[in-house]
């Protein structure tokens, strides 16, 4: 029984990644247009991407990051990071200004098994500092969890520093994230990790809100499910 369930999951999470561009499924989340930012989001496996265009991504990623890696006992290595981004199952959402042209967000996801659950796991959500507190990122993970729904997976997962004052108030408390049950804890010592593992569960039993460009495109964040 076990080992079926695993195939169906398996199954799942090989159907998701052969979808060639899953934003196909919500078209009008292809454009964020608030708040003065007038946004394209296209979504891209890695190996689609320019290389500059995964330069950009990177080096966003160790400006917003490597300081609180660093603080951590994983500590920053570029070329690690680097090889994760580029990994063969990583995909983005990227965000580009349409008036310049220039990318200036991005969430790394991959449709994958963690332990026995099909999930969307979102790597990276990173935004350029002059896009932030505008609802940009908030639009971002509720592509990635109607982008859950939509291929069936269990949960949208991510791994976060504690330390991280800005990720834990935005995932925590505005997106609704919880510690997941695989995070590891140790209830002796309360800073034993200085990361942990948040999720959020796909809701099977609620349709996610119709999306519309009208919904799309106006200033009150689109609800997700
Ligand atoms: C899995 C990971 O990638 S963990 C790492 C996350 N990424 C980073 O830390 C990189 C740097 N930070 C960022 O890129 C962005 O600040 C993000 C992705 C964390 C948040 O994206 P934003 O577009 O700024 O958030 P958004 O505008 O959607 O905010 C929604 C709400 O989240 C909360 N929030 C967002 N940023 C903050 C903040 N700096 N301080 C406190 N609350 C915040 C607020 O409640 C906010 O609503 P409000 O602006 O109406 O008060």
């Amino acid at each position: 029984q076990e080992n079926a369930k695993l195939e169906v999951s398996l199954a799942k999470v090989e159907a998701a990644n052969k979808i060639a561009d899953p934003l196909e499924l919500l078209s009008p989340f292809k454009k964020f247009e608030r708040n003065g930012l007038n946004l394209r989001i296209e979504c891209m496996k890695v190996a689609n991407m320019e290389k500059d265009l995964v330069d950009w991504a990177f080096q966003l990623t160790k400006a917003n990051m490597q300081k609180l890696y660093e603080e951590s006992d994983w500590g920053w290595k570029d070329k690690d990071k680097y090889a994760e981004m580029t990994e063969d199952r990583a995909q983005y959402l990227v965000a580009f200004d349409v008036t310049t042209g220039k990318p200036v967000a991005f969430t790394h996801f991959r449709f994958d098994m963690e332990l026995d659950d099909e999930v969307v796991y979102c790597y990276e959500i990173q935004l350029e500092t002059e896009c932030r507190r505008k609802g940009l990122g908030k639009f971002l993970m509720q592509i990635l969890e109607l982008l859950a729904f939509k291929t069936d997976m269990t949960k949208v997962m991510l791994t976060t520093f504690k330390n991280n004052k800005v990720s834990q108030d935005f995932f925590k408390k505005t997106m609704k994230y919880e510690v997941d049950e695989i995070s590891p804890d140790d209830p002796l010592f309360d800073d034993a990790y200085h990361y942990e593992i948040l999720s959020k569960p796909t809701k099977k039993s609620a349709k996610p809100t119709a999306p519309d460009t009208t919904t799309a495109t106006q200033s009150q964040p689109v609800t997700a499910s």
